[in-house]
């Protein structure tokens, strides 16, 4: 079954996941813009149709993909951020265009370079299908990556998700040097934020305090590795968003996220101060040292 996988994306997360598997003896194909061939005819007989790129190429393979998948293909989403035209997450997209398909949710803390490093590292993949779980669980298992199934695979998906935006707050916290208190105060209301959306959109509550939530909110937050950290601290440098994107290497979908989770915050009435604060930052609205005064000055409230 090994051999009968394909990856779509041949970046860092791509390169990433396809490594793992390789550890298990697969030899995956890989599918990118640039390999001269046409995806369509090369997902037959594919047990599992694994998506890595970036939000902004979800839309686009879909369409590549229109009537060639079968039913009993296992559709996986890596991807981690918000559809801006339609504000789904990427796995209502795939279901939405494939509503017969299993879909799986592969979301962790998983920095691709450590990956690549060959370091230990934990993951979750979630669906409503058990047995597509736990087919995806079996490829990607090793001594090197541990893999847990999980039924909630919105929860998994929106933990993974939010938490870039909530990186892009600890990059600012930690280019403004603020210490190891506020960043704690940071990433726990930033939990407390993600949890609130993610209560909202259907996520289980405990699924946030899982590997998927807690655990990548963690990693993200605290790795200069991770690009999201990076627009954060790049901004609290007094560089314009544009400024930190040309040197940026690949992609900080918390730029995007940020502008979805704005909107629908706004439309339900969901309170997210630090997203808020993100935006304005983003938009160069406002300074990082006068987020933090606006961050401090709020209402006093209960925790
Ligand atoms: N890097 C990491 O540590 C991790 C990343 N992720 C998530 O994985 C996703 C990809 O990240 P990453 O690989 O790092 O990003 P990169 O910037 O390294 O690569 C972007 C990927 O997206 C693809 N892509 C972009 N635009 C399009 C488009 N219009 N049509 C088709 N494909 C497109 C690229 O395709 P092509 O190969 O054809 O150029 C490439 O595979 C992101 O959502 C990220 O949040 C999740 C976990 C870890
Ligand atoms: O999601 C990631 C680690 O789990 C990667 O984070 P960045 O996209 O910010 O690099």
């Amino acid at each position: 079954m090994n051999d009968r996988i394909i990856i779509i994306g041949a970046g860092a997360w791509g390169d990433a996941l396809s490594k793992l598997t390789q550890i298990n003896g697969c030899e995956p194909t890989i599918w990118s813009r640039s390999c001269g061939r046409v995806l369509s005819e090369m997902i037959t007989d594919r047990v599992a149709i694994i998506s890595a790129v970036s939000m902004s190429g979800v839309p686009a393979i879909i369409d590549r993909l229109h009537g060639a998948i079968e039913p009993n293909q296992i559709i996986v989403t890596a991807t981690k951020g918000l559809d801006a035209r339609t504000n789904l997450t990427p796995a209502q997209l795939w279901h939405q265009a494939f509503p017969n398909n299993p879909i799986v949710v592969l979301s962790g803390p998983n920095l691709s370079l450590e990956i690549q490093q060959g370091l230990p590292a934990a993951t979750v993949v979630a669906s409503h299908d058990v047995d597509a779980a736990n087919t995806i669980q079996t490829i990607f298992s090793s001594p090197k990556f541990r893999v847990y199934t999980n039924d909630d695979p919105i929860g998994v998906e929106l933990g993974g998700t939010i938490k870039n935006v909530i990186a892009i707050a600890a990059g600012t916290c930690d280019g403004l040097k603020l210490g190891d208190n506020a960043k704690s105060a940071l990433l726990t209301r930033g939990l407390a934020e993600i949890i609130r959306i993610g209560q909202y959109w259907g996520g289980k509550p405990e699924t946030f305090y899982g590997l998927s939530g807690l655990g990548d909110l963690l990693t993200t937050c605290n790795s200069p590795l991770s690009r999201n950290y990076q627009v954060g601290y790049g901004l609290a440098q007094g560089q314009t968003l544009s400024e930190v994107l040309a040197n940026l290497k690949g992609t900080a979908e918390g730029v995007n996220t940020t502008k979805v989770l704005i909107q629908i915050a706004d439309s339900n009435q969901i309170y997210m101060p630090i997203t808020v604060l993100v935006d304005r930052l983003l938009q160069g609205q406002i300074t990082a040292p006068e987020a933090i005064v606006a961050l401090m000055s709020r209402d006093r409230k209960s925790e």
